[in-house]
């Protein structure tokens, strides 16, 4: 198995990336994406590679000429602000990266990179960064916001002053701290006038630096402010779809990190495919169950922002809330494993708010309560798994067929007559 350590280095030592320009790294990506399809037509009806080159090269060229005239600012300079940033700059948008810290900024003007957080790649020449709070938002039609979620009332607070009609959009997955809002309830609560929408999807940075084609989700309810961050962001490397399920979209992002983490443990524990598809379908259910009680529609959970990033980030190295589980599932404490990460782990605040929350309102979460049993309540894994394992019968999918109070009734007897007190505890606990 690959340890967190291996998967950094793989992270930061892509050099031959480095020493390619723009236009170099698009041709081989285009000849990689063109080999790979005419490939997958053996056997079948073989693809025309020059009729696949010149449909994405004629999709690249027109992306090029058209240069949008959007006005973005992006705030935060980690990884994701920086991608997204980088996406928009390459689209011709007038873009400005904003970032806390005067002496990175002076870095990234100097060697257009972000040396810290993603090292190997070489941004967009037309790319700007500005340490300047005020300026980088005056004057834009739309403010990217990708800073962690305890850092984001605070960001909105200091923009304040500056907003005068420009659209907010969140890329933020998180929750605050102990007021369980999310990034949309804040931007309500702080600029009740503005427009605003949230992006989520299965975007993990680097692979997006990469041009690994992928994909996302604008939610808004502002029609013309998912065709803007449509217009802004989509490319033939990167496809922006539309929803305007602003809270189920947003809980899609901020829910799977709880579960990135808990797959991140179970493939600490070397468990089989089996296992892994449980967890990963049970999380799914968990998350549209509560999204409901949170006044989301269960469908979203089927898009990119649920099951899509539920996907990614439970199955990769690259997504730091795995990379916490794993080191979890090793023996290390979240304190120690949170300092290792040295990056935003959006899951670990997640896991607690949601606990709360689902124990306060009596919404059955059994893998997140489990979860926080292990991480903040010091239980053993095993044991707790074991636990999670022995819990009554259940219906599949709730929306298709609602859960059956007789089958509870059932396994409410069965508990009765077998086993110990404190699992008739939990059990009454998870009704
Ligand atoms: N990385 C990814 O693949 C994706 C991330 N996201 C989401 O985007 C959000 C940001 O994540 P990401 O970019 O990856 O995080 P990183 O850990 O890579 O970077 C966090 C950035 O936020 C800055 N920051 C921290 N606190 C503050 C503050 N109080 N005020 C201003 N800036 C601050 C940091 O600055 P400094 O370096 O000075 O500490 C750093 O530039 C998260 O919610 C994450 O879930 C969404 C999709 C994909
Ligand atoms: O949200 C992400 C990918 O979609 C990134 O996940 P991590 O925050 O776990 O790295």
């Amino acid at each position: 198995m690959t340890s967190p350590n291996d998967s950094n280095k793989d992270i930061g030592n892509d050099d031959s990336e480095m020493s390619k320009s723009a236009p170099e790294k698009q041709n081989s990506l285009l000849a990689g994406i063109i080999e790979r399809a005419s490939k997958s037509g053996i056997g079948r009806k073989k693809l025309n590679p020059s009729a696949v080159e010149s449909s994405v090269a004629k999709n690249m060229a027109e992306i090029h000429s058209r240069p949008t005239k959007l006005r973005l600012a992006f705030l935060g300079g980690g990884s994701f602000g920086t991608a997204m940033a980088n996406l928009a700059a390459r689209n011709g948008c007038d873009t400005t990266l904003w970032v806390r810290n005067k002496r990175t900024v002076k870095a990234m003007i100097k060697t257009q990179t972000n040396k810290k957080y993603l090292p190997s790649y070489k941004l967009d020449d037309r790319l700007k960064y500005s340490h300047d709070l005020a300026a980088t938002v005056k004057d834009k039609d739309i403010v990217f916001i990708a800073v962690p979620g305890l850092a984001f009332r605070e960001t909105l607070k200091n923009i304040a002053p500056f907003i005068s009609g420009q659209s907010i959009v969140s890329l933020t997955k998180g929750m605050e701290k102990d007021t369980f809002a999310l990034m949309s309830d804040i931007i309500k609560d702080e600029l009740p006038e503005v427009n605003f929408g949230v992006m989520s999807g299965p975007n993990l940075a680097i692979e997006i630096m990469k041009n690994m084609p992928s994909a996302t989700v604008i939610a808004s309810e502002s029609e013309p402010l998912r065709h803007a961050v449509q217009a802004a962001l989509h490319s033939a490397f990167f496809r922006v779809f539309a929803s305007d399920d602003v809270k189920g979209v947003e809980l899609g992002g901020a829910l799977k990190n709880i579960y990135a983490i808990a797959m991140g443990m179970a493939s600490a524990y070397d468990v089989g495919e089996n296992t892994k598809a449980m967890i990963l379908t049970r999380a799914l259910a968990e998350m549209s169950r509560f999204g409901v009680e949170a006044g989301a529609n269960p469908l979203t959970f089927l898009g990119l922002s649920g099951v899509g990033d539920l996907y990614a980030t439970c199955s990769s190295e690259l997504s730091r809330n795995y990379r916490i589980g794993t080191m979890l599932g090793r023996g290390m404490s979240i304190d120690a494993a949170v300092k290792k990460l040295g990056q935003t782990a959006e899951g670990v605040n997640t896991i607690q708010q949601v606990h709360e929350k689902a124990t306060k309102e009596g919404i059955y979460m059994p893998i997140t309560h489990a979860l926080y049993a292990v991480i903040y309540e010091d239980k053993a894994a095993l044991g707790v798994a074991l636990h999670l394992m022995e819990a009554g019968f259940r219906s599949d999918v709730e929306f298709v067929m609602a859960h059956d109070h007789s089958n509870a009734a059932l396994t409410a007897h069965m508990k009765t007559s077998n086993n110990s007190p404190d699992d008739k505890k939990d059990d009454a606990d998870h009704k």
